[in-house]
């Protein structure tokens, strides 16, 4: 796989200290990219201007390799410039070309300043919307914070709450929960994708008492994609439908508004949160946090979820280029796993260890491939509405033994 390209983000924010701590972390190992930026900033870590991404693998074992775009304005940390805006989406723009000309293996975008650029002219509300018109597909991009368990996407995404609802529709729905169905497939694996659709009003609408959205437009919605064959279920009452007890239930949460896909999962896991646009003829993946000026310049910011989003992508980029990824150490592959017992890395690079999982066979045809069948720890199978779920499970590691007890 080709590396990444990691665009510069607002350059008065965290983007180039997390850029250096990937390199950093990921020096050894991969998955590679080069970042494209201006190279003569302070990051901290060896820096190597490179004239083209084809020079960044070699380059990228000894140092974090800059396709150099110089700054007008060199940043202040926490004080955003407007004079940058330019060149902040010119690095986004350039990302995708390179991308789509198949230079890059995709798109990871650093956090963007949206009030710097609006006010800059620029038209779009967030990257999804600008990924949307310069690598789209035909249908709408869509927006999915995925973490280790929980995926969710909202319908609605950079807009007024109340203009959100205002315009939301079962098409609306129906829509994008078909995008995702089909991404769950194709990017993430799974076979047969289990979405659960939020209800708008407090208990789903309690039979209309609360509101009548969730009768006239969510449940309309839900019927739709029943009816194509797609495993959907709710309206589902938005305050339970993201507990520990809730989640394991579904493989993504279609939620009607920003906040209530984005809150859950930035409370359950801000650090390893990933945001990938779905949809794209190209892979974009994104941490899931902002610019944090208030701690730009401080050292204090976290790359892990920057981490997460290059891993993400490599392994979609892997997966749409039909190239497993190379096994990592210490997994083996799937297909000599035993069939109890076992700790199992998904395709998406998710490592499942709530309950239990066990190894079964797919039969499809004359076909036959491993399967993984998630067991609740009472042994029973899950409830899964329509067959036991199935995942594409690519390698096993025996289950850590619990440590012994000394007194
Ligand atoms: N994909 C993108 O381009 C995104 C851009 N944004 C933009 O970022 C700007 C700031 O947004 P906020 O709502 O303030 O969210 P934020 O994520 O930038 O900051 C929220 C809090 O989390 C902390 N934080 C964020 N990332 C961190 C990290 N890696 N390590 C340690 N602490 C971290 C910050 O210091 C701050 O206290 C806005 O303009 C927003 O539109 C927000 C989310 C995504
Ligand atoms: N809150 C998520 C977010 O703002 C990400 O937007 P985008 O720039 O990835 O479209």
């Amino acid at each position: 796989m080709h590396p990444l390209a990691l665009t510069m983000g607002e350059p008065a924010g965290i983007g180039a200290e997390i850029a250096a701590g990937a390199w950093f972390a990921l020096r050894a190992s991969g998955p590679a990219f080069f970042l494209i930026d201006d190279a003569t900033r302070p990051f901290g870590v060896p820096v190597q201007a490179i004239a083209a991404p084809e020079e960044a693998a070699a380059v990228f074992p000894h140092a974090l390799p800059v396709l150099h775009r110089p700054l007008p304005h060199q940043p202040v940390p926490g004080k955003p410039d407007p004079a940058n805006a330019a060149a902040v989406i010119a690095s986004i723009t350039e990302a995708v070309e390179l991308t789509k000309a198949g230079r890059a293996g995709g798109v990871v975008t650093n956090p963007i300043q949206k009030s710097v650029l609006t006010a800059a002219g620029f038209r779009h509300p967030g990257h999804t919307e600008y990924l949307g018109e310069i690598a789209g597909t035909g249908v709408p991009p869509v927006m999915m914070l995925a973490s280790d368990d929980l995926r969710v996407v909202p319908v609605t995404v950079h807009e007024a709450l109340a203009k959100a609802i205002a315009r939301l529709t079962p098409d609306m729905i129906v829509e994008t929960a078909r995008i995702t169905a089909r991404a769950l497939r194709e990017d993430f694996g799974i076979a047969r994708p289990r979405l659960a659709i939020a209800g708008l009003n407090p208990h789903a609408g309690e039979a209309g008492t609360m509101g009548r959205e969730d009768i006239e437009i969510v449940a309309p919605a839900v019927a739709a994609l029943q009816a194509e064959g797609i495993a959907a279920r709710g309206p589902m009452p938005p305050d339970t439908m993201f507990t520990a007890l809730a989640r394991p239930s579904y493989d993504a949460a279609i939620c009607l508004y920003h906040d209530q896909a984005l809150i859950p999962i930035k409370t359950l896991d801000m650090a390893g949160g990933v945001n990938v646009t779905l949809g794209l003829s190209i892979v974009r993946t994104s941490p899931d946090h902002g610019t944090a000026l208030d701690i730009a310049g401080t050292g204090k910011a976290s790359p892990s979820s920057l981490l997460a989003a290059m891993r993400m992508a490599a392994v979609m980029a892997a997966r749409r280029g039909g190239t497993a990824p190379e096994t990592p150490a210490g997994w083996q592959p799937i297909a000599s796993a035993p069939r109890d017992g076992t700790r199992i890395l998904l395709t998406d690079g998710e490592v499942v260890t709530g309950g239990r999982w066990v190894i079964g066979t797919r039969h499809s045809g004359a076909a036959e491939a491993p399967v993984a069948l998630f067991v609740a720890d009472s042994g029973n199978d899950v409830d899964w509405k329509g067959g036991p779920d199935i995942v594409e499970p690519l390698y096993w590691q025996p289950l850590p033994t619990p440590p012994k007890r000394t007194a």
